[in-house]
């Protein structure tokens, strides 16, 4: 209809063959008439009875567009609802009286239609001239039809119709990588790849490393036990607290250290087994001085660490975290995760509402290890979850500097002072639990049936209870976890002899064999010589519900193979450029050029690699940026695909504002985790359609390249670098980077490399 009710559409002028005028025109309509406004009319017509006689609703009038009073060429409403029929066009705000009717045709034969009764109808300005809210029409019978009849005109710019038409448009257009299949595999660069002048790489891949965010994926450096929950039951006292202090919730804050170590192949010169070598961020002192090593953070003010006064500044104040959601008792989870959390809390007993994951196992067996990364991933899942680890809790009660024959089982104090931690440490479990806390990991060596009773009793009817008991028969592994354990452990942290302190601990450890019991009662998971990813197994006793078949699942698939994840957006996009979110263009000339260098990149950094492989998203973005690197199986994910903007895919930041201002500033700004795009998707629920991929990547024991997007990698990232969820939507992932995530046997550690501004 449009431009049909202006002047050139009456007398003909600047329509097509069709009585229609083409884009352009429109435009210039637009422009040409008033501020450059446009009406968008919607005449509706609501039937507010049952019959339905098979009539479809049409309009037909006086301009050519719309029938010139030929019934057979009026134009057809659309059905919206059961009732409801919609017609909508742009016209000038101040187009030309436009003389219309509605007309009822029959929808599947030639018979006569039925024309609404009474005089014409006439628009003005995007509204009914007179207040005409009834279309009523006589049928064949003499029965009468009756409609409601409603306008509606919203002003809206040429721009906004030029955006939409593009987007419409682009939408319909196919995507240029259509052809290529979910795996493919190109073994030989493609023509006018990879290797031209611009794309070219300096030899030294370290030439483009580029300090990692503060709060960046470190946890190798931080000794896991340190970065458990603090032991609340003691700090409030008269205890000084002496473990180093970092906060349960908060890793420490790496870049803010400067990290003064020395190569470990010199200081423990038989430690030949450690395998992690430090690749993370380096002090402007550090790299003075070309000392590179494991990063030791014992957390007892050990003289080798010295704080740099910048804090880790929080700058989400706002009341989202995890503690408020839990005290509303709402799991700050999408799907899945959100429905077993809300079952768990209306269903069954009481006490199954919070689950005690209860460690088991030797010394240097990797208790804490697993402890924290199976509380990364729940809290990453959106799970309230908590790792309670007593020898912190013995630590800032008794001391660090407890010789091996305080650990005898024949040393009555030692076993009264070391179950008086365990309890402490248990009851501020439960507390936690009881305030709303959802998992509690109870990270002790709970080695004897003793032991582990006196927790079973302290447990009734507060939590379930299941034992996670880590069983090692690998010596060579064994002797690699006591040497971390002397370098890392703050036991050791005042021992300046490594050998002494290896003694030690080796005595420490027969102490524990001579009373050790494996478990054998109630719900366990035994993880058995697990380290490789191959070759071990997983035991299960009495193992039930959502939450502990998932812990079983992620358990199963982890493993300490050291390889390198390489995380990267795809190069700029098209709509980059033009600042749409979403949407599926093709790379901008700067996303060319990055696909190219990347895969110059790929090739050195996994030149040796033969069984990586190249993850993208569905999108062309990602699959035509990884189309040039050759040599490595590439693997279509839909998992991996942006986050879905529904109804504003397509639209700029500043479209969505000024067009929903309700949706862009109250909602998305003020939680932007849980914030659901219409008909699209929150953050939280991109997390959850990623644990797949996480499993995956877990599992996977070569590297891996994934190429997506940045809400994707927002969260991909977060869960290696143990960020919280809140901060999930708020990290930045730049373009052109490629985030270096290092799997390692002391833990995750990140660099990254800047191919282009
Ligand atoms: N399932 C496992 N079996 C054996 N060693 C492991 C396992 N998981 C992790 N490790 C290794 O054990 C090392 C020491 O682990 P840690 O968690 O401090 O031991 P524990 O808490 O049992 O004393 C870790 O740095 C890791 O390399
Ligand atoms: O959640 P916000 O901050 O909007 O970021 C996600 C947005 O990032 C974009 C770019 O603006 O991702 P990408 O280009 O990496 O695919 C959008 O497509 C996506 O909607």
């Amino acid at each position: 209809m449009g431009s049909g009710a202006s002047k050139e559409g009456e007398d003909g002028g600047g329509t097509n063959g069709d009585g229609q005028h083409d884009g352009l025109d429109a435009q210039l309509d637009a422009a040409r008439y008033h501020d450059g406004g446009q009406l968008y009319v919607s005449l509706k017509m609501d039937k507010n009875h049952t019959l339905t006689a098979d009539l479809v609703p049409h309009v037909f009038g006086s301009v050519p567009l719309i029938g010139s009073w030929d019934p057979s060429k009026a134009l057809s409403m659309e059905r919206e609802s059961v009732s409801m029929w919609e017609l909508s066009f742009v016209v000038p705000p101040n187009h030309e009286t436009l003389d219309f009717k509605f007309l009822l045709k029959p929808k599947y034969n030639n018979a006569p239609c039925f024309v609404e009764e009474g005089p014409s109808r006439q628009l003005i300005g995007g509204a009914l001239k007179e207040d005409a809210k009834l279309a009523l029409f006589r049928l064949e019978n003499d029965e009468v039809l009756e409609y409601k009849v409603f306008v509606k005109a919203d002003r809206v710019s040429p721009f906004d119709l030029a955006a939409s038409w593009r987007a419409y448009q682009e939408n319909f257009r196919p995507s240029s990588v259509r052809w290529i299949p979910d795996v493919s595999i190109n073994s030989a660069p493609q023509p006018g790849g990879e290797n031209c002048a611009s794309a070219g790489l300096d030899l030294d891949l370290e030439h483009y490393v580029v300090p990692a965010p503060s709060a960046s994926a470190n946890s190798a450096f931080v000794y896991a036990a340190n970065m458990t929950e603090t032991p609340r039951s003691l700090t409030s006292g008269s205890y000084s607290f002496k473990d180093g202090g970092a906060s349960a919730d908060r890793p420490t804050n790496i870049k803010g250290m400067e990290v003064i170590v020395p190569d470990p192949s010199k200081v423990f010169p038989n430690s030949g087994v450690v395998e992690s070598k430090s690749v993370g961020t380096y002090s402007p002192l550090q790299k003075q001085e070309s000392q590179r090593g494991l990063f030791v953070d014992r957390g007892v003010g050990s003289p080798r660490l010295v704080k740099s006064s910048s804090s880790n500044s929080n700058i989400f104040t706002h009341d989202l975290n995890l503690d408020n959601d839990t005290k509303n008792s709402m799991p700050a989870a999408a799907g899945a995760v959100a429905a077993a959390a809300v079952a768990d809390q209306m269903l069954g007993p009481k006490e199954d509402r919070h689950l005690a994951i209860i460690l088991v196992g030797l010394p240097a067996r990797g208790k804490t290890f697993t402890a924290a990364k199976l509380t990364r991933y729940l809290r990453w899942l959106g799970h309230n979850t908590k790792h309670f680890n007593v020898g912190k809790y013995r630590r800032l009660k008794l001391g660090a500097n407890q010789s091996a024959e305080f650990f005898a089982a024949d040393n009555p104090e030692g076993v009264e002072a070391r179950n008086e931690v365990a309890a402490l440490a248990f009851e501020d479990m439960v507390s936690w639990m009881q305030e709303g806390g959802q998992v509690g990991i109870f990270d002790a060596t709970n080695s004897s049936k003793k032991r582990r009773n006196m927790l079973m009793k302290l447990a009734e009817g507060r939590c379930k209870i299941i034992f996670l008991e880590t069983i090692c028969n690998d010596v060579n592994i064994i002797e690699r976890n006591i040497r971390l354990k002397i370098q890392q452990s703050p036991d050791y942290a005042e021992e300046p002899d490594f050998e002494a302190g290896l003694q030690d601990f080796k005595n420490r450890l027969a102490n524990y064999e001579k009373v050790y019991e494996p478990v054998e009662e109630g719900s366990y998971i035994k993880m058995i010589d697990m380290v490789s990813g191959h070759g071990g197994q997983i035991q299960v006793n009495n193992i039930s519900g959502y939450l502990p078949g998932r812990i079983v699942f992620f358990l199963v698939n982890t493993h300490l193979t050291p390889r390198p994840i390489l995380l990267t957006r795809h190069g700029e996009s098209q709509d980059n450029v033009r600042g749409r979110i979403g949407g599926d263009a093709a790379l901008s000339e700067a996303g060319e050029l990055y696909k190219k260098k990347l895969a110059n990149f790929v090739g050195k950094r996994l030149k040796s690699e033969r069984a990586a492989s190249i993850w993208t998203s569905t999108l062309q973005r990602t699959i035509l940026t990884a189309s040039p690197i050759v040599g490595f199986p590439k693997i279509q994910w839909r998992a991996l695909d942006e986050i879905n903007a529904g109804v504003c895919d397509g639209m700029t930041y500043e479209e969505i504002k000024k067009n929903m201002p309700e949706e862009y500033d109250r909602s998305r700004k003020k939680d932007k985790l849980r914030y659901r795009y219409p008909r699209g998707e929150s953050y939280l629920d991109v997390i959850q359609r990623l644990e797949p991929v996480i499993i995956e990547l877990e599992r996977q024991r070569a590297p891996v390249v994934v190429i997506s997007h940045q809400a994707v990698l927002r969260a991909l990232y977060a869960y290696f670098a143990d960020r919280p969820l809140q901060e999930i939507p708020h990290i930045e992932v730049p373009l052109h980077t490629i985030i270096e995530i290092q799997m390692g046997v002391t833990g995750v550690q990140e660099k990254r490399y800047k191919l282009m501004d």
